[in-house]
């Protein structure tokens, strides 16, 4: 992939943890902003929004533009967190079940738990994986908003939480049986917060698994996928897709979404706020 900026996230090291924090909200910030001057144009009228923290500032960026260009818009939420978002924004309030077959959204914002070399993602660290890749999908285009931390050569390197699964809940069980003979290292239903009984519910009524394997290699890499737990990310998700009771993995892989591409799940374009106060963009072979 194409990328701009050499920054690293060894210069948010050495800071306290409160500073941390401010400097990942104010990446993220500087991410969403540049990704929304870039790629909303004013002539859109279809746009997805995606989930989480990051996202709440690619609300900003839109809602700062003002009525002028964004009252002829139509937002395209992923789940109840967005729906939210726009509505509060006082941005037009659309569903994705509305568009007309055929049609798609002019471009879609979201963030990501990680982002590797290819920009394949892994997605659903908050619980939200299935309506953000039907939007992502439903896109001419996709764009990818986070931070240096979501910076990864491989999948599974910096996000060691395992890749989100999202399940029917009386599957759990045999998933977790099935995902431990693929290899996965423990892999577990996310409990609920703190207080709360039992599992983590998705917006759809579904639980999370969240499944740990080795670093994920990229088609290119040349591994021949599966022997000792190693895979691909195209092979590993083709192999998690497929077992009864998965109803979608937050792995987002394939094709990139390259304007006229329909179901792509991977972004045309990755924005990074980096910890010294620069953007890097990541953009998919053959995106200007
Ligand atoms: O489940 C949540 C979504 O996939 C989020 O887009 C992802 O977890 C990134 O969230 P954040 O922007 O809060 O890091």
């Amino acid at each position: 992939m194409a990328t701009s900026s050499t920054t690293t996230p060894a210069a948010a090291a050495a800071i306290s943890p409160d500073e941390q924090a401010r400097l990942v909200e104010t990446s993220k910030r500087l991410a969403a902003f540049q990704a929304v001057k870039d790629y909303l144009l004013p002539t859109y009228t279809r746009i997805g929004i995606g989930s989480g923290s990051t996202v709440v500032y690619v609300v900003e960026a839109i809602r700062e533009l003002g009525p002028a260009v964004t009252s002829k818009m139509a937002f395209y939420p992923t789940g109840a967190q967005s729906e939210e978002l726009i509505e509060t924004a006082g941005l037009t309030l659309q569903s994705i079940n509305k568009l007309p077959p055929g049609q798609m959204l002019d471009v879609a914002f979201d963030g990501a738990d990680e982002v590797d070399d290819e920009l394949n993602l892994i997605k659903g660290g908050g619980a939200c994986l299935w309506q953000e890749k039907i939007v992502a999908a439903s896109a001419r285009l996709f764009v990818c908003v986070a931070d240096f931390r979501k910076l990864s050569p491989r999948l599974g390197t910096n996000w060691k939480k395992g890749i989100p699964i999202e399940v029917l809940p009386m599957a759990a069980p045999r998933v977790l049986h099935e995902l431990k003979l693929l290899g996965s290292m423990n892999p577990l239903v996310r409990p609920g917060l703190p207080g709360k009984a039992g599992a983590v519910v998705t917006d759809n009524g579904m639980w999370i698994i969240d499944a740990p394997f080795k670093p994920l290699q990229l088609n290119s890499d040349g591994i021949v996928s599966g022997v000792n737990g190693v895979y691909t990310v195209d092979d590993l998700a083709e192999r998690l897709i497929k077992i009864p009771g998965v109803a979608e993995i937050g792995l987002f892989y394939g094709d990139h979404g390259l304007q006229i591409a329909s179901g792509a799940q991977k972004p045309v374009a990755a924005y990074f706020g980096m910890a010294d106060g620069t953007v890097q963009v990541a953009k998919a072979p053959g995106v200007e």
